[in-house]
């Protein structure tokens, strides 16, 4: 197997794959690719490319649209880099509201003089903000990051607000009882006094900081944007916090025109950048990659569904397909017509893709090409 490497990639994951695979970023005709926030919009598929794994959360760098076509598994690797985040939003809680990093910046262009002590003593009075505690915190997103920053600010004294339409069961479990359940965003906007995206970016939340979202909110509200810059209409921020409307926005995705400006602190794009959640994605990526691979298992895929299963038999063939009906039937057509018989079978289905996993008990010569003729039938792969 050829894997292609887009970006830097933890070491301790790469040297999970099979000694046999070959890993690098100069590959042609790769049958899979391992990447971080490097966009693949633009990048042509080989016929090879069987997979896509994000190291990391957000998938919107790829194209799953052309993946679904293609048959391409894109898989992520969630929460693997959650704490990361959850420890950066932490200090840009406090950063948005104690003006730390205007005071270092000041307090770096003295110069040594006599009375050094007494101008920092007369010049800390130019830099105070207000306490957290006792604050409103809006979490925009309730998904492995933003249950995480909820709980700790339940645990720094704020009163927190959670809006997440779409929160799963588990999540539901590991969230602070404490967290108020907010039922529409409007009610974020109207009483947090410090609010934090932590949503994917898709074609609903696109944009969704804008003029009129910003004029609901508080006068001196302050905004933090550690999930992606695609959620904010840069310029209509940029004029909030001009405005005093928004008295700082903290985000890990500026645009050169939000640089240099006063009450905007930008980072650039660190949250999941540590030794341990850079480990975390890329152990994760790499063993469902393996997996997928090797067995045509898919666990924590964001376009098809999880699918295990014991390998049994000789081989297994693995169709990935649209979910519509008679697939199952056409498929154990071809193998009975070629004397094949089934040691088991497997048949998942998630939105419009759906994937069959059937283990035979025979070589299977010939039969790719029948499988690949079916209609609907995106990609067929015989692992023997
Ligand atoms: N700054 C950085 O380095 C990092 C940024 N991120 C960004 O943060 C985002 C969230 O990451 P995770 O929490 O790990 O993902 P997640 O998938 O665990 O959580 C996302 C949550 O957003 C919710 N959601 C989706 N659409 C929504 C909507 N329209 N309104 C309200 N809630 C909605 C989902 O129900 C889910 O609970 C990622 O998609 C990524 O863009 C993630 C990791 C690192
Ligand atoms: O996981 C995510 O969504 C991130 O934004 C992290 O990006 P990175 O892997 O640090 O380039």
């Amino acid at each position: 197997m050829k894997i292609k490497t887009y970006n830097k990639i933890s070491k301790k994951g790469l040297n999970l794959f099979p000694v046999n695979y070959e890993v690098g970023d100069a590959l042609e005709a790769a049958d899979a690719i391992l990447v971080r926030s490097a966009t693949l919009h633009d990048i042509p598929f080989d016929p090879e490319l069987k997979a896509i794994a994000r190291a990391g959360a957000g998938t919107n760098n790829v194209p799953i649209d052309r993946c679904n076509e293609a048959g391409i598994v894109v898989f992520n690797t969630p929460g693997a880099n959650a704490n990361a985040v959850k420890e950066l939003v932490t200090a840009a809680l406090i950063m948005s509201a104690r003006p730390i990093y205007p005071a270092i910046e000041w307090l770096q262009s003295l110069n040594e003089t006599a009375d050094f002590d007494k101008v920092v003593e007369k010049g800390k009075s130019n830099f105070i903000g207000p306490e957290i505690a006792g604050k409103r915190l809006g979490v925009i997103g309730l998904g492995a990051i933003g249950i995480k920053v909820a709980n700790l600010a339940v645990h720094l004294g704020m009163e927190v607000y959670g809006y997440d339409p779409y929160l799963s069961v588990d999540n539901a479990w590991s969230l602070s009882t404490r967290v108020i359940h907010a039922k529409k965003l409007e009610e974020i906007y109207k009483k947090c006094d410090f609010i934090t995206l932590h949503v994917p970016e898709t074609k609903d939340t696109k944009g969704m900081i804008n003029t009129e979202t910003l004029q609901m909110m508080k006068n001196g509200t302050r905004l933090l944007n550690f999930a992606r810059g695609g959620l904010v209409e840069a310029n209509d921020v940029i004029a909030a916090v001009e405005k005093g409307k928004l008295a700082a926005y903290v985000t890990d995705f500026a645009t050169p025109a939000m640089l240099g400006r006063k009450n905007i602190y930008p980072l650039p794009h660190l949250g999941a950048s540590t030794p341990e959640s850079e480990e975390n994605c890329a152990v994760m990526a790499v063993n469902q990659l393996t997996d997928y691979l090797e067995n045509g298992n898919i666990v924590n895929s964001v376009n098809l569904p999880n699918v295990s299963m014991e390998r049994s038999g000789h081989a297994r063939v693995v169709c990935v397909h649209r979910n519509v009906p008679n697939m199952i039937a056409q498929i154990t057509n071809v193998l009975s017509a070629a004397g094949i018989n089934i040691a088991n079978l497997l048949n998942k289905s998630k939105g419009e893709m759906a994937v069959t996993l059937v283990d035979i008990e025979t070589t299977a010569a010939n039969i790719k090409g029948e499988l690949e003729a079916i209609d609907q039938v995106l990609k067929v792969r015989i692992i023997e």
